[in-house]
């Protein structure tokens, strides 16, 4: 039986902008652990929109999304946060590492916010993470001192803290140059092979899309592959 890690049923998305414009209709598919999925579509087909609603960031919407098979309508903001911190690991377009804090420091952050592990716990952590992804060196660097491809690196990193039951990106190798951009999507290809780690991943790179696991392609607001 496969474990559905990510659930959206029927989820639609207005704006009001000062007329309603309808920006998502009737979104509806699952995500199984370990699945590498890619989020494709021509800039403004609702994309961000659908991550921000899936990663619980958005909650004016309709339709319902259940995460670990657990429905997120009506919980608080409070309850929300937490189910991200804990459940979630976020790799974004730009890095948004805490320049003036170390790299292991800034690894470490989620996971003292999420206060599960003690602190010492959580230094072993990002130190395990640091290594399997090859950056360890870079444990006590200040994080505006590593490179570009070394930050994304650091940030994945940040995104593994917590084990996170889904790792959600927006346009993760946007800002990078090939050779970065496909070190950054054989780390994804990885935990996903190895680590059973479940990834969606909106891009907008033809060969990053068609290399992972599987494509959601979006048009005008609806799914119209999966
Ligand atoms: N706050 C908002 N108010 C009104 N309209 C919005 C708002 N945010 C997004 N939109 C509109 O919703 C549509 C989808 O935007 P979204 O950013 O989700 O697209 P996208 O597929 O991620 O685009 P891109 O690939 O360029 O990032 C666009 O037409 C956009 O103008």
């Amino acid at each position: 039986m496969q474990d559905i890690i990510l659930e959206a049923r029927h989820i639609h998305k207005r704006f009001y902008d000062p007329v309603t414009v309808q920006v998502l209709t009737d979104i509806t598919f699952t995500v199984n652990k370990g699945e590498f999925v890619s989020v494709i579509g021509k800039s403004g087909c609702g994309k961000s929109t659908l991550l921000y609603i899936l990663s619980t960031m958005d909650t004016d919407y309709e339709g319902e999304l259940l995460i670990d098979k657990v429905s997120m309508s009506g919980k608080s903001d409070a309850a929300l946060a937490r189910i991200r911190n804990e459940k979630i690991g976020f790799v974004f377009q730009f890095h948004y590492l805490l320049n003036e804090f170390t790299v292991l420091r800034n690894v470490m952050l989620p996971g003292i916010k999420l206060n599960k592990h003690s602190e010492q716990e959580v230094e072993h952590r990002a130190l395990e993470r640091l290594k399997m992804l090859g950056i360890e060196h870079l444990a006590n660097k200040l994080a505006y001192r590593v490179s570009g491809g070394e930050k994304q690196r650091v940030a994945i990193a940040r995104a593994l803290i917590n084990d996170p039951h889904i790792i959600m990106g927006d346009e993760p190798t946007g800002n990078l140059d090939v050779k970065n951009s496909e070190m950054v999507f054989d780390i994804f290809k990885q935990l996903a092979e190895e680590h059973n780690q479940t990834l969606l991943i909106v891009t907008h790179d033809p060969s990053f899309a068609e290399n992972s696991g599987r494509i959601i392609e979006m048009e005008d607001g609806k799914i119209i592959r999966h």
